[in-house]
């Protein structure tokens, strides 16, 4: 067997083969199947894009439209599943409830026929339907109220601002956060999407799959970091505490939050993208003083780590838009699984396509031949 050089983090080597989507971190470009992301961000919907990733080619408008009226047929969520939640202590991350939420999903569906398309097309259609409606249901039950049920005529991003506020969202704001998931449905070999991968290639049933990826992108240093920038904005408090914040930090080797990139060296394209669309909510709804920290905070690490090629992420900007939104900070990374969700649907299907278990090696670093110490001598 070839044996390869130790690389942590596994930076630099190939985990598979894909079609779905290529990052070129050089020149900071994002492709979904082959299209520039900011074009979707400009033309496509969420679930049009969500399509094109899954099913590897933009819909006809009757595909389309089958989807969405597909998904929009599935999006309430079973009693149990409702009732299971409403145990949850309100205290807890709707992350963790996400990711619970989603495994129990599978007890309900457990028949697994992954070489059946219409297996594979109705778990497609039940995760991108239901987990809106779970991230909603229970940021309402945390709040003591009872969930809202979704409503047919209002599609998938409004709908979902809907279940969330109780109320019918601003036009704008739909369209804004429609843009949003579209910005983060799919990157490439990220952690969670390693993590569905791996999960994927043991031929478990797809909500598992995704319970992995979740739990995945709900730590600091990949999806979580989106709640992290907000809470760091919110203590540096002013413009004039960035510079000190900053040096502070670096001083101390901390990672800042929001900033730097496994394969990115250059600002990562959807950050811009980001960032406009906050501009456009403030234009309609009023500022934010936390963006002008944001931005000078930019500026700051850009002259103190000039040449190292670390520039804000996809989690530095959407914050801000999601607080214009009246989101709560703890539901950032939980919006962030929405929409990934249809990139680990992508991921799934191509990984059963040609399926191998992952399994790779480790280097053992350990001792060999230890006699055992009875308990009593130790
Ligand atoms: C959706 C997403 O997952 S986007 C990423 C979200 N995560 C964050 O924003 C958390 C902050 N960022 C980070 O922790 C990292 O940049 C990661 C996890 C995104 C990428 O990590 P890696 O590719 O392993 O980079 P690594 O941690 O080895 O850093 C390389 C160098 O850049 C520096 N660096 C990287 N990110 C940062 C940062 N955010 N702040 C300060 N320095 C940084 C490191 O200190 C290191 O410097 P050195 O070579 O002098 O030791
Ligand atoms: O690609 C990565 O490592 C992290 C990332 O930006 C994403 O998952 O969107």
């Amino acid at each position: 067997m070839m044996v390869c050089e130790y690389k942590p983090g596994l930076e630099g080597i190939p985990a598979a083969q894909s079609s779905i989507s290529h990052v070129d971190g050089q020149k900071g470009i994002l492709e979904y199947r082959g299209i520039r992301v900011e074009e979707l961000a400009e033309k496509s919907s969420f679930l049009e894009t969500a399509y094109l990733l899954i099913w590897g080619e933009l819909p006809t408008k009757e595909q389309l439209q089958g989807f969405e009226n597909e998904i929009r047929y599935h999006r309430r969520i079973k009693y149990r599943i409702r009732d299971m939640m409403k145990c949850f202590p309100e205290s807890g991350h709707p992350m963790d409830a996400l990711q619970a939420s989603a495994a129990a999903l599978g007890l309900f569906y457990s028949r697994r026929d992954l070489h059946n398309p219409v297996y594979i097309r109705d778990a497609v259609v039940r995760l991108l339907a239901t987990i809106p409606t779970m991230v909603a249901a229970f940021q309402l039950m945390r709040k003591g109220n009872d969930p809202v049920k979704p409503r047919d005529d209002l599609d998938y991003a409004a709908n979902f601002l809907y279940m969330l506020n109780e109320k019918e969202p601003d036009p704008l704001a739909a369209k804004i956060f429609d843009i949003c998931l579209i910005l983060h449905v799919e990157h490439t070999m990220n952690a969670s999407t390693f993590s569905a991968r791996v999960t994927a290639s043991t031929l478990t049933d797809p909500y598992a799959v995704v319970a992995s990826a979740v739990g995945t992108l709900g730590g600091p240093l990949h999806g979580g970091a989106n709640e992290e920038v907000i809470q760091m904005l919110e203590q540096i408090g002013t413009v004039e505490n960035v510079r000190p914040y900053v040096e502070e930090l670096l001083e101390r080797k901390a990672k800042i939050m929001g900033f730097g990139h496994r394969v990115y060296k250059v600002k990562d394209p959807r950050a811009t993208v980001l960032q406009n669309l906050a501009e456009k909510l403030f234009a309609k709804f009023g500022h934010d003083k936390y963006y002008d920290i944001a931005v000078e905070m930019e500026k700051v690490v850009a002259e103190k780590l000039a040449g190292k090629g670390i520039y804000p992420n996809v989690d530095f900007y959407s914050g801000l838009v999601y607080r214009k939104m009246g989101i709560p900070t703890d539901l950032f990374t939980p919006i962030f699984a929405i929409a990934r969700v249809a990139g680990w649907l992508a991921h799934w299907k191509e990984q059963l396509a040609e399926n191998r278990i992952f399994r790779p090696t480790q280097i053992y670093n350990g001792k060999h031949e230890v006699t055992y110490i009875p308990i009593d001598q130790r």
